[in-house]
């Protein structure tokens, strides 16, 4: 499996605050990724990075193996898109969309059509006139249309309602199983893309903290509950805080390996072992100190 993008040792910081700390990551080729951080952290300034409109301190990004600063070119093979991408000026829709299918060599017209009609989306308007869900779609439809190699979509689905953000998914995941590429997905929504995404990248304190896939990550997230003095007995949870205590019961979340010695003591004692989801899992590892 080949390397689609490459960040190698890429630092960025804003007014001698470091952002972005020496973080290496492979996002391979033909799978979906979901980018995920808490505000503020780093994603949209990573993104910028990758997609050249901003320059890094140190380390490289390459595409394809080349790198963006010797070869420009490798750029048309990435297409990222958000809703705030474009200028408020009275472009038309229609303008913008023939701007996009201008660029990318395999941009799905008839689907572009298709989607504006499914969406009730009138072409002939100005795009600065729309309202801020219709101007997610129409960065949406321009993402999946361009059918280029590597498609970043930074918060998708701000401004969407419920039913438009599961349909954006569906039409999303229908299209990369017809034309199979990159897809980056830098979203708050994690329950919304965990049944999509293949592999997961956690950004936290300027550092990747989980760069895995969902199959790998599923075998390492749990909640473990029991008895408290059960729960004692477990190397894994020393030095951690039960999430929630009824009375002498507790649970826990734990991210982590779980050692030969616990599951024996696991499996002889009455102690729940159970997958925990990937948004319990990603504040349970980015979790700020106790709210005073
Ligand atoms: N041009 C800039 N000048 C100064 N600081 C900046 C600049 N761009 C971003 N920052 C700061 O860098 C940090 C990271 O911002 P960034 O937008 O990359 O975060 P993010 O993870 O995408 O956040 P969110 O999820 O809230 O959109 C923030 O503290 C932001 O204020």
């Amino acid at each position: 499996m080949s390397v689609a993008v490459k960040v190698k040792s890429v630092s960025k910081s804003f007014n001698d605050s470091v952002i972005l700390d020496d973080i290496s990551i492979d996002f391979y080729e033909n799978k979906i990724y979901g980018l995920l951080g808490k505000n503020g952290v780093g994603k949209t300034t990573l993104l910028n990075i990758i997609t050249k409109q901003l320059i890094s301190k140190n380390g490289t990004v390459e595409i394809f193996g080349q790198n963006i600063n010797e070869n420009d070119g490798v750029l048309d093979k990435l297409c990222i898109v958000r809703e705030r991408e474009f200028p408020e000026s009275d472009i038309s829709i229609k303008e913008l969309f023939n701007m996009y299918s201008y660029f990318y060599k395999y941009y799905d017209k008839k689907l572009q059509e298709k989607l504006c009609n499914y969406f009730k989306l009138d072409s002939k308007k100005s795009y600065r006139k729309l309202s801020r869900g219709m101007k997610s779609i129409v960065s949406n439809i321009i993402g999946i249309c361009s059918n280029a190699s590597i498609t970043i979509f930074d918060e998708p689905t701000i401004g969407l309602d419920a039913d438009n953000r599961q349909e954006f998914y569906k039409i999303l995941l229908d299209s990369y199983i017809k034309n199979p590429r990159t897809i980056i997905l830098s979203t708050h929504l994690i329950n919304e893309v965990e049944n999509l995404i293949e592999n997961v990248v956690i950004i936290h304190k300027g550092k990747v903290i989980v760069d895995d896939s969902i199959d790998n990550i599923s075998q390492k997230s749990f909640y473990i509950s029991g008895d408290k003095s059960d729960l004692e007995k477990l190397k894994c949870l020393k030095d951690t805080k039960p999430d929630k205590s009824f009375g002498s019961k507790q649970v826990y979340k734990y991210y982590g390996d779980i050692n030969e010695d616990d599951l024996k003591i696991i499996e002889s004692l009455n102690i729940n072992l159970e997958i925990m989801n990937l948004q319990d899992m990603f504040v349970h590892l980015t979790k700020r100190g106790e709210y005073k």
